[in-house]
Parts: structure tokens; C-alpha cells; sequence
């Protein structure tokens, strides 16, 4: 059938979304309570009404000692995304179930998790946000298992159905830093980042009690050096 809308020619079974991934900035994120994201109606008279997205973070506490050397604070699992982008795996949910019954499908999608041992409730959610210029929600989830689940999830992305089309790979955080103060956490955080996946991988850090609020602030502050001078 003839395409009539140019934009969806252009952008295929992606169109509906496409314009979620366009870059934004940290002054676009309002952060708002569950109750406030979920108790309100969001625009659902206009013609595009605001849509719901869940990405959640698991990780396991580690300490393992790299190179006789630095210390792995601990195993975070985030990906390679379809779109070039580092995230979380997670996604765009549906009407008419609740927020973790679509994230935890996302996830049994994206990453091959095992819903009987590890899906998420709402006790695991941590943040949400509006982006009015999206007219997106975004809501975060945190997870943490044994090292042993933590390894044993990562290993299960490579044969989940999204494994090579949504998600390129599983990726781990390097949670240390090297001797020059760039190698390792500050560096990876050079990355481009989908939505406000790094603002979220810093508060759980913190949060979690894997860092301290100086720590990443040093890290961040390393990040902006090494951009300074290396970035092409
Ligand atoms: O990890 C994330 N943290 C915060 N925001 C995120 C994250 N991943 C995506 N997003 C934002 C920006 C995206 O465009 C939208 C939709 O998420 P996505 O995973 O791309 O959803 P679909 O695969 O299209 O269902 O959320």
C-alpha cells in the first residue's frame, strides 16, 4: 500500500517513536512523583496524548580487584543499544496493564530476564520524570541480586528475542577508575547516553550506596577533562 505521510515513508514501523530518541538536554527532564505520573490523564484528549516509559537498572556489588590493582565497585548491567545509544533495557509500554507488567515484559524481551526469579514490583521504582516536549513519562526501576543472578542474567541477553535487533550486546560499567584519573568510570561516561540514562545510572550509584555523591562528582569532573582533550 502507498506510503501518504512522508515522515512515516521515511522512518517505517519506526515513525511513532522515532522522535522519543532525538537528543535532548538535562534542563528538558522534570522529575515528578510515581502518583503524579500516574494520577493524572496527561494529555489524553490532544492528539498525541504522553506516553509511559519503564527502563530499569540491575546490578550486583562486587569487589572483585582487577589487575592486582583497582577495585570493581560493583557489576552493572546496561547495552549497546539498536541506535548507537548506552541505556537500560526497558521501553515504551502499553494501555491497559500496569507499568511493571509491560517492563517486565520489555525485559523478558530485551534481555531474556526470568520473570519467575527476578520481575520487577513496584517497590523496586526509584524515579520518574515528564519531558513535555516528548510528551514522554519515564519511570526507573532498580534491582539488586547476588553476583552469581547478576552474571547469570547477562549471560541470558545473548539469546533473548531482542538479542541483535534492539539490544547489541549487554555492556558492564567499569566501576573503577585508573591511576590517571580518566581510564575506566570517567571515561565510559564520555558515552552518548540514550534519554537520561546517565543521570539515572548516577543516582542509583549514589543511591545505592556504591559511591559516594563526591566520588561520582570527581568522576564527572575527570568525564569533562578528558572530553576537553581528547574528544574529535
Ligand atoms: O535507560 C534509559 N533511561 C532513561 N530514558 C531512557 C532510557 N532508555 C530509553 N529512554 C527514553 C528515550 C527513548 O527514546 C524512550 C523510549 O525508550 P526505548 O527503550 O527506545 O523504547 P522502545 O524500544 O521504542 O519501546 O525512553
Amino acid at each position: 500500500m502507498a506510503q501518504s505521510d512522508p515522515h512515516d515513508a521515511e522512518w517505517g514501523v519506526l515513525a511513532a517513536n522515532e522522535g522519543y530518541g532525538r537528543p535532548d538536554s538535562e534542563e528538558d527532564y522534570e522529575q515528578i512523583s510515581y502518583e503524579d505520573a500516574m494520577g493524572k490523564t496527561w494529555g489524553k484528549n490532544e492528539k498525541k496524548p504522553y506516553r509511559h516509559a519503564a527502563h530499569a537498572m540491575i546490578y550486583a556489588p562486587d569487589g572483585k580487584i582487577l589487575w592486582d590493582m583497582y577495585e570493581n565497585k560493583a557489576v552493572i548491567l546496561m547495552t549497546m543499544r539498536f541506535d548507537g545509544y548506552i541505556g537500560f533495557p526497558g521501553g515504551i509500554m502499553d494501555d491497559g496493564e500496569t507499568l511493571e507488567f509491560w517492563l517486565n515484559r520489555e525485559l523478558e524481551e530485551e534481555i531474556g530476564l526470568d520473570l519467575t526469579r527476578h520481575s520487577f514490583t513496584k517497590e523496586d521504582h526509584v524515579l520518574s520524570h515528564v519531558i513535555h516536549k516528548k510528551k514522554l513519562l519515564l519511570h526507573f526501576y532498580c534491582k539488586r541480586v547476588t553476583l552469581e543472578e547478576c552474571l547469570e542474567i547477562e549471560k541470558r541477553t545473548i539469546d533473548a528475542d531482542e538479542y541483535g535487533f534492539e539490544v547489541l550486546g549487554p555492556i558492564r560499567v567499569p566501576m573503577f577508575t585508573f591511576k590517571d584519573n580518566e581510564r575506566g568510570l570517567p571515561i565510559f561516561l564520555s558515552n552518548k547516553f540514550i534519554g537520561n540514562a546517565k543521570e539515572d545510572l548516577l543516582y542509583c550509584i549514589e543511591r545505592e550506596n556504591i559511591m559516594t555523591k563526591e566520588e561520582i562528582q570527581l568522576a564527572l569532573e575527570n568525564c569533562e577533562k578528558f572530553k576537553a582533550r581528547y574528544v574529535r
